[in-house]
């Protein structure tokens, strides 16, 4: 099965401007896009993973193919051979487990939610199947898979749910993380700050 992992090498991470400097957000995101290969390389099933990055990324140990299209056109290109799955490199909290139960759905299209209306992950058995990401995206994700008339198993995880897109998210990989995302994040000096509502993060 050929994974595609999705990556904005240039201005990355841009909703997080205000708490992460440019390079700060290059540096975070190769380090969520090393937890998703990470991640990929621990399934237990033969995956050729590639990469789709705007720009080149070093120290990573997967096929890299640059295209600097916009993420939709990107895709859509590599979705001529089924079965294809599209993991986003921002789903810092993915385990092997959470992939493997998305892979192992026999629907024509297998897809996981994102928090926010986005669509973190697919898998597409049949090529019909085509995005349009941006804006709700799951939604319309779903209606061009009844237009075609595919077959959907939607993935219920929250591991997968999160995409770690805005400041809040970054508690959640405080909280829940156990790789190198998480880790850059100590490094550079964030915690968890604990209060009466939401547990926020805080920098040193
Ligand atoms: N190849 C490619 N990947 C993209 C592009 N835009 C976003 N991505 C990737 O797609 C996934 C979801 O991206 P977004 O959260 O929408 O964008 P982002 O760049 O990560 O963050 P924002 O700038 O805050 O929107 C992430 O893995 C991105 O690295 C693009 O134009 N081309
Ligand atoms: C690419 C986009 O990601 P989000 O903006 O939801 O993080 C989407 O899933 O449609």
């Amino acid at each position: 099965m050929h994974v595609v992992v999705p990556f904005a090498a240039d201005r990355p991470k841009t909703r997080l401007a205000d708490t992460l400097d440019t390079d700060e957000r290059r540096e975070f995101a190769d380090a969520m896009l090393r937890d998703v290969l990470a991640a990929l390389d621990a399934v237990p099933r033969s995956l050729e993973v590639t990469v789709l990055s705007t720009g080149p990324v070093d120290g990573v140990d997967a096929a890299i193919e640059i295209d600097e299209r916009p993420l939709t056109p990107a895709v859509n290109d590599r979705l001529g051979t089924a079965p294809t799955a599209v993991v986003m490199a921002d789903l810092a909290l993915a385990t092997p487990d959470a992939l493997t139960e998305l892979f192992a759905a026999e629907a024509d299209l297998a897809i996981a939610a994102g928090l926010g209306g986005g669509t973190n992950a697919f898998l597409a058995r049949d090529s019909a199947f085509r995005v349009d990401y941006h804006g709700a995206s799951y939604r319309d994700h779903l209606a061009i898979a009844r237009e075609e008339g595919l077959s959907v198993r939607e993935v219920d995880s929250r591991l997968l749910a999160v995409d770690i897109d805005e400041p809040a998210d970054l508690a959640e990989l405080l909280l829940h993380g156990d790789g190198a995302a998480r880790d850059w994040l100590v490094d550079a000096g964030f915690e968890l700050s604990v209060g009466g509502g939401r547990v926020e993060v805080v920098r040193e």
